[in-house]
């Protein structure tokens, strides 16, 4: 059975529950991504030796420019090495020809050794030198390493960090963004592997003009000799790269599977579902492949070597054979002679370093395209600088415009021609149901995403004319996908405020705020436990407690405007309740936008916004909105008859509140 078999089966077949019900026999497991590896593993299975060959000047030039930038000095001593170290073994092998050519003169031995001592002096000397640059060649290589890998991937990240948000949502784009991430490595592999090519082509130049200067027709005789062999692995580099790709489907199947099978993330549920067979099933069909196609691939490279390897030894024995007659017509001396079969055996070794890395600075040559193709591209994702911008006043008024966004790849817009106003010191929410466009409408007011259409004015001035960093300070975010960052509970509390120094009375006051200082004083090194497990004494969070540490960052700094979406989604009820009291506190004194579905906590906020499918359908206090008896009204009344122990839901009953208060509870 070939891979294709598994792979051509129906891929989309893990979104048909009824397969995963019929069981463990058949492949469930749905195409995934191309892996970045992959750009240059393919490229060098398509591309047909000639092409390849053709590319490497441009690659190996990429991998100059690089290195250069990052140190020229080493990337100098390294370039002079390997020349230097050619010349040498040029000389190196005239300096042999020498001292055999003395050896096997007439007279006595005693005679001829003294003869030799010149020459024999010189390639020690030679050997010396030569040793001597490798060593060169070895440190300068070690310090150029860690520089091209910092220059390079500085770069990268100076790009990742300042991109635009909606660069993530281009898929093509995200996909490029994680290729070049990838690619960055692959820069130093690129060098050394054009430094070490460069040594091997160093090395057979070398050993080619010292034949060519002993004999013109050794030249010929050194080709036939490591030609078939250095085709033939080059050949089965090919065939090696064409499985490979081959299988690049069902190896993303093996991933996938490693990783379902052996992470964290995904153990509690293998377990309760009781999917150890099932997954146990599919990892060995694809392995069952994976093995047959691994005994082919093995059994037709070693034939391919072997013939390489065949060919070789009868080319080579063909040159020995042409060194006999020419010995024996006379037509050169058996000191040349024996030189080539030394010429030989360097060639063959150097060509051996040559044709591996041929194939090594190909492949890794693609990645860097990726690295340097995604820096070419990444300007378009490149916020706007440059120009007059205003130092951000303290917020008077934030005005919403017609603002509309739609998501690449989406029919309708998420935001759909909204117009609102927010004045300083108010409390509002954007209330909805889910999709209906809160969070993004939020995201546009905290710049993080621009709209489509419309302006956002931060006291009558579009956000793109005040200075971007100043109008960030003034605004802080809590977002509903907080991320975990891997720091102790201190600092997670402490990036709230980057800019201003993280004193320990700061972010206490703000855990305070939000809950959390309870919390993180019962865990095992306080302030400074580390919220991470993969880390040593690192300790992980339940829901609501990293919530309560993402209020806290959204606390620390107090910010003209505090944006928070679903804050409290994981709280229990005493901390929500306590949470709502301190954005309350902010009331009157600097604005909030609360994103929340429980409407509870929404009943006193100044103004509340609704939005459906996009557009903003209501606004306006709680008791108006009740009153009008419009969406709010109904999606109010149906939470409140969850508390009402009459029981059902009941539009015609608004006022009945949930027993927790709202956000200027009395
Ligand atoms: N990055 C994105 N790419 C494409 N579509 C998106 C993206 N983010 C959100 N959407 C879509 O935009 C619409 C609005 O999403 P948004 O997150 O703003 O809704 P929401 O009102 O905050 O929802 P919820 O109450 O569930 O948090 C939804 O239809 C959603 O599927």
């Amino acid at each position: 059975m070939t891979g294709s078999a598994v792979e051509s089966a129906r891929p989309a077949g893990g979104d048909d529950p009824g397969r995963l019900g019929r069981a463990s026999g058949e492949s469930v497991l749905p195409e995934l991504r191309a892996m970045w590896w992959e750009t240059g593993v393919r490229a060098r299975a398509e591309a047909g030796l000639f092409a390849v060959l053709a590319e490497l000047p441009r690659l190996v030039a990429e991998a100059v420019r690089v290195s250069w930038r990052a140190d020229c000095f080493r990337t100098s001593v390294v370039a002079v090495a390997t020349v230097g170290g050619g010349v040498m073994s040029a000389f190196g092998l005239l300096a042999t020809q020498r001292v055999l050519v003395e050896l096997f003169a007439g007279g006595p031995t005693a005679d001829r050794v003294v003869a030799a001592l010149p020459a024999l002096l010189a390639l020690a000397a030679v050997t010396a030198v030569r040793a001597g640059m490798g060593i060169a060649t070895g440190y300068a290589q070690n310090g150029l390493t860690p520089r091209v890998s910092r220059a390079v991937e500085r770069r990268l990240f100076e790009v990742t960090t300042a991109v635009r948000l909606d660069a993530f949502d281009a898929d093509a784009f995200a996909d490029e963004m994680e290729r070049a991430s990838r690619g960055s490595d692959s820069v130093i592999s690129l060098v050394r592997a054009s430094m070490n090519l460069f040594a091997g082509l160093a090395g057979l130049l070398a050993v080619a003009v010292a034949v060519l200067v002993i004999h013109p027709l050794l030249l010929l005789a050194l080709l036939m000799a490591t030609l078939p062999k250095a085709w033939a692995t080059l050949r089965a580099g090919h065939l090696r790269y064409q499985t490979y790709t081959a299988g690049s489907v069902r190896r993303r199947r093996q991933w996938l599977l490693h990783r379902l099978m052996a992470e964290r993330d995904s153990a509690p549920e293998l377990r309760s579902y009781g999917l150890r067979r099932f997954l146990l099933d599919q990892y060995d069909r694809v392995m069952r492949v994976e093995t047959d196609i691994q005994l082919d691939l093995a059994r037709r490279v070693t034939t391919m070597t072997s013939v390489g390897a065949v060919v070789g030894g009868l080319a080579t024995g063909v040159v020995y054979a042409l060194l006999g007659f020419l010995l024996v017509e006379g037509q050169i001396p058996l000191a040349a002679a024996a030189t080539c079969v030394v010429a030989v055996q360097s060639a063959q070794r150097s060509l051996s370093t040559v044709t591996y890395q041929v194939d090594e600075v190909y492949s890794d040559g693609q990645h860097v395209g990726d690295y340097t193709g995604f820096l070419a591209r990444a300007a378009d994702h490149l916020p706007e600088t440059g120009g007059d911008r205003a130092t951000p006043e303290p917020l008077r008024e934030i005005a919403v415009r017609g603002v509309t966004l739609r998501y690449p790849d989406r029919d309708t817009p998420a935001v759909d021609d909204v117009t609102l106003t927010v004045r300083a010191g108010q409390a509002v929410a954007f209330v909805g149901e889910n999709g209906s466009g809160k969070s993004t409408l939020a995201a546009m007011i905290a710049m993080l995403r621009s709209p489509s259409a419309g302006v956002i004015e931060w006291n009558g001035r579009p956000l793109a004319e005040w200075d971007a960093d100043g109008l960030r300070a003034r605004i802080a975010v809590v977002t509903q996908e907080y991320h975990k960052w891997p720091f102790t509970a201190a600092t997670n509390i402490a990036l709230g405020d980057v800019d201003t120094e993280a004193r320990q009375d700061r972010i206490e006051a703000a855990a305070a705020r939000a809950v959390a200082d309870d919390m993180i004083r019962d865990l095992p090194y306080g302030y400074e436990t580390l919220l991470d497990r993969t880390f040593a004494h690192g300790q992980d969070l339940s829901g609501g407690q990293w919530q309560r540490i993402t209020a806290a960052r959204g606390f620390l700094r107090d910010a003209d405007l505090l944006i928070m979406d679903e804050p409290s989604s994981a709280l229990d009820p005493r901390a929500e309740d306590a949470l709502f009291q301190a954005i309350r506190d902010r009331q009157g004194r600097a604005t909030t936008i609360l994103i929340t579905h429980r409407l509870a906590n929404v009943r006193h906020a100044d103004r509340i916004f609704v939005l459906h499918h996009g557009r903003l359908v209501e606004a306006g206090s709680h008791t108006e909105l009740t009153a009008a008896g419009g969406r709010y009204a109904e999606l109010f009344a149906l939470q409140a008859a969850g508390y009402d122990p009459e029981g059902g839901p009941d539009a015609s009953r608004p006022a009945v509140a949930p027993g927790r208060h709202g956000l200027t509870d009395t």
